[in-house]
């Protein structure tokens, strides 16, 4: 078979099945893996296995089966210690094994942000007992926010008011963490006005920033996405500016989300994924390059046309309500006939759904991102989800 690359994805949900769509386009040969069978990338890629992205035995035998050119994380919780090796054995691990490493560990990627890199982060401590966290929220202060330093996607995370709350927050934090670190961080809650994603992009050539991504977060999990979100042109410095070290420190190429806070002129680092990112969703519609085309361009040392624009888009998430394994969907053309700007839907195709599990999304361009937001949010509540 001739293709111009093989890439070999680790997770293969709604992000992986949009950057295989990018990739193939330039005639790569796709390989996508995740835990379970049919995931929406495997749906459309030229091979599939089925595995856990943290067994490093089952990790290292896919990648000796396939030999890719690249091996592309898609998620997050990835035996990283395989793909160190595999990339001291020559293996290209995007954008580096290092990167993957440091991320997956909120600890990690903060020690390396607020100690070494100096960037402005909120007040935080690591505890590994409630006693670490009484200790931890006293120095953080109330209201705090708890999470494991091993989770995505809100997963064990909790706001806390006061003193009365961190049981619970600490025991939910530890049922709703992923791998066997006891650990959380104890972080201040910080008093938002708005939070970002900085689609940055590391290319062989240097670093490109897209518009700055505003959204939306309910129960630590995105629920919409606009781009893009004005800001003054000293607060992006800022952010561009942090978000430059910290993926220079990280190395490689590819495409990273760096989310951030404002309140007033703050810009606050937060965490990022070297990879892209749910919020940056939007980008399918709003950039004539979408960051899963970024991401395979600047994998591949494509050339990217600079500067990167936005057309004012939103994303709005549509998300099951219950368990089911037999699902339908009903409303595609209500949902595409919202009028007042251009509609768009991707639907994922997961095999099986649970509450909150997030299945689709609704985009939409129109006049100014106020319209783009609506639209998008009328259009994904048109959208039903049948459970059979
Ligand atoms: N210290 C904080 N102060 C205020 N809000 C916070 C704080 N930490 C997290 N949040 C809110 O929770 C959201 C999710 O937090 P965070 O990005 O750290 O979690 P995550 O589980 O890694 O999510 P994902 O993997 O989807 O990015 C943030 O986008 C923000 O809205
Ligand atoms: N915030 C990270 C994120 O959005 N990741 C995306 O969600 C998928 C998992 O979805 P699932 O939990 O429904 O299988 C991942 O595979 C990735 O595409
Ligand atoms: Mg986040």
């Amino acid at each position: 078979m001739a293709f111009t690359a093989k890439i070999l994805l680790l997770g293969s949900g709604e992000l992986g099945r949009e950057f295989t769509i990018s990739a193939k386009r330039l005639g790569a040969y796709v390989v996508a893996c995740d835990a379970y069978d049919n995931a929406p990338a495997m749906q459309l890629a030229d091979a599939r296995e089925v595995f856990s992205m943290l067994d490093g035995a089952a990790l290292r035998a896919a990648v000796e089966k396939h030999r890719p050119d690249y091996i592309v994380p898609e998620i997050e919780a990835i035996r990283t210690e395989t793909l160190v090796e595999l990339e001291a054995e020559g293996f290209h691990v995007v954008p580096s094994a290092r990167a993957t490493q440091l991320t997956m560990n909120r600890d990690r990627i903060r020690d390396l942000a607020a100690e070494q890199l100096g960037l402005a982060t909120s007040r935080y401590r690591y505890a590994e007992s409630l006693e670490e966290v009484h200790a931890g929220a006293a120095h953080a202060g109330f209201p705090c926010v708890i999470k494991p330093v091993m989770s995505s996607s809100g997963k064990g995370q909790s706001k806390v008011e006061d003193a009365a709350e961190l049981e619970a927050a600490w025991d939910y934090a530890v049922a709703n963490m992923r791998g066997d670190r006891r650990r959380v961080i104890v972080e201040e809650f910080v008093d938002f006005d708005y939070e970002i994603t900085l689609l940055t992009v590391r290319t062989k050539d240097g670093v490109l920033f897209c518009p700055p991504i505003g959204h939306r977060q309910e129960r630590g999990d995105y629920m919409e996405s606009w781009q893009p979100i004005a800001m003054s042109d000293a607060a992006l410095a800022a952010a561009q500016d942090m978000a430059a070290k910290v993926v220079d420190d990280l190395g490689g190429q590819g495409i990273f989300g760096v989310e951030f806070f404002v309140r007033g002129e703050d810009v606050i680092f937060s965490e990022l994924s070297p990879r892209p990112h749910d919020t940056g969703m939007v980008t399918l519609v709003s950039q004539n390059l979408s960051e899963f085309d970024l991401h395979a361009r600047a994998i591949m040392g494509l050339p990217i046309p600079a500067p990167i624009r936005a057309r004012p888009s939103a994303s709005a998430v549509i998300l099951a309500d219950r368990d089911s394994d037999a699902l339908g969907y009903e409303g595609l053309a209500e949902a595409l006939g919202v009028p007042g700007g251009t509609v768009d839907l991707r639907i994922f195709a997961k095999p099986t759904s649970r509450p909150y599990r997030r299945m689709g999304v609704a985009l939409a361009s129109a006049g100014d991102t106020d319209a783009a937001r609506s639209v998008a949010a009328e259009a994904a509540g048109k959208v039903r989800i049948t459970y059979g």
